[in-house]
């Protein structure tokens, strides 16, 4: 028997996630959910609806999840952490109202959030504090107990994260034919946003003055980087690239794309290219689509031979890597100073996001920040 951790003031862990449509009837109602006032172009909708037809109307993105919450209940169990582990998302079932309903059903009362965004921003970070608060604010107006909600710090930086990422490079190289295996360049992949929502990603005055999106990508791909020189001897050129880019054409997003990407290193005499979607925790349709399919297809074209590392997944090191995340947080939350574990250059990040973090164009109330 491990050593058993205290969860104390904790009494749940909610995962939170995207969602995703899991049948053809569902890919039109998810979209709606997803772009929901935000003004995607009607083209784009029904381009990304074709991605998830190609695949039987099913995204992979729930399955993935299932398969982690079992890695955490397992990981729980086996290193004494008794709490217990629920379920819900943004855009699709089981939705996160349900959910939390259910939590505050069961006598839940402060509840960990784990989000399946490990960076800063808009998207990745107020927009789930904000559907916290949607879904709280409608168990207060059922004259349900609402629980106090905090969330998990981002993880980008853990070495449960970075390394199931290097190991992921490494199987990816050796996918490759020999012969170019050693001048394989990397190309780390993330979601491209709109280059005003990077800029004022994470908190102004902190380690990446509100430019943290970029800069906690950069500091994850640095450190893959040189653990994967490390384990082969190789110094490779990498770069952090975008893919998914949505929106209307006038407003600037981060750049370059992933498919701008290949083209310039294969005119430039790159003899291979590992595509490492640092951006994401699972193996989900922006990665299925964009990259194993469009990313892929251009590479053929121009005859650039390419793999495609695996995401973390539910490797039982990024389960290991929360139960930590989760231990120290309790820890701090009781008034102690525990041990935060953190690789590269911009250290722990903040528990608990300070004010104007990851501001939204029109201000709505977020949960589990100080605004
Ligand atoms: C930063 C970021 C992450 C990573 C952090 C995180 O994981 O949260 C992420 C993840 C995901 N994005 C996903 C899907 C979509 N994102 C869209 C739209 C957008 N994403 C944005 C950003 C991000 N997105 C933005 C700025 C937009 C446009 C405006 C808006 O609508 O906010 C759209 C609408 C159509 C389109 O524009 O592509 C779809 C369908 C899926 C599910 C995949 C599956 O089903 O397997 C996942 C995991
Ligand atoms: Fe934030």
């Amino acid at each position: 028997m491990a050593d058993q951790l205290d969860p104390t003031p904790y009494d749940a862990l909610l995962l939170l996630s995207f969602g995703g449509p899991e049948g053809p009837d569902d890919v039109v109602p998810f979209l709606e959910n997803v772009t929901a006032g935000r003004g995607i172009p009607r083209e784009r909708l029904k381009e990304v609806g074709q991605h998830y037809f190609l695949f039987g109307g099913v995204s992979p993105i729930n399955a993935q999840n299932r398969e982690l919450l079992d890695a955490l209940r397992d990981d729980f169990a086996a290193g004494g952490l008794d709490l217990p582990v629920y379920w819900g998302n943004r855009n699709w079932a089981p939705y996160l109202t349900d959910t939390l309903r259910e939590m505050s059903d069961d006598g839940r009362r402060r509840v960990l959030v784990l989000t399946t965004s490990a960076y800063a921003s808009y998207s990745g970070c107020r927009q789930y504090r904000e559907n916290l608060a949607d879904a709280l604010a409608v168990l207060r107006s059922e004259g349900r107990p609402v629980p106090v909600v905090d969330k998990l710090r981002h993880y980008f930086n853990h070495p449960g994260f970075v390394g199931p990422m290097t190991d992921a490079v490494l199987a990816a190289l050796a996918a490759l034919p020999p012969g170019v295996r050693d001048g394989a360049h990397l190309a780390f992949t993330t979601h491209s946003i709109p280059t005003a929502a990077a800029d004022t990603s994470g908190p102004a005055g902190g380690p990446a003055d509100g430019g943290a999106y970029v800069a906690q990508h950069l500091d994850a791909a640095a450190l893959v980087a040189g653990a994967v020189r490390e384990a082969t001897g190789v110094e490779r050129p990498w770069r952090l690239v975008y893919q998914s880019r949505s929106g209307a054409p006038h407003i600037p997003w981060l750049e370059p794309d992933i498919c701008d990407h290949l083209e310039a290193e294969h005119a430039a005499g790159a003899p291979a290219v590992v595509m490492v979607p640092i951006g994401f925790v699972s193996d989900h349709m922006e990665v299925k689509y964009d990259l194993d399919t469009e990313a892929a297809a251009k590479a053929a074209d121009l005859g650039l031979p390419v793999a495609r590392a695996a995401t973390v997944g539910a490797d039982p090191r990024f389960a290991a890597a929360v139960r930590d995340l989760v231990a120290e947080r309790a820890a701090a939350e009781r008034g102690e100073q525990p041990a935060r574990c953190a690789l590269g250059a911009l250290g722990a990040s903040h528990d608990v996001c300070p004010a104007g973090c990851c501001p939204a164009r029109v201000p709505r109330a977020a949960a589990a920040g100080r605004d």
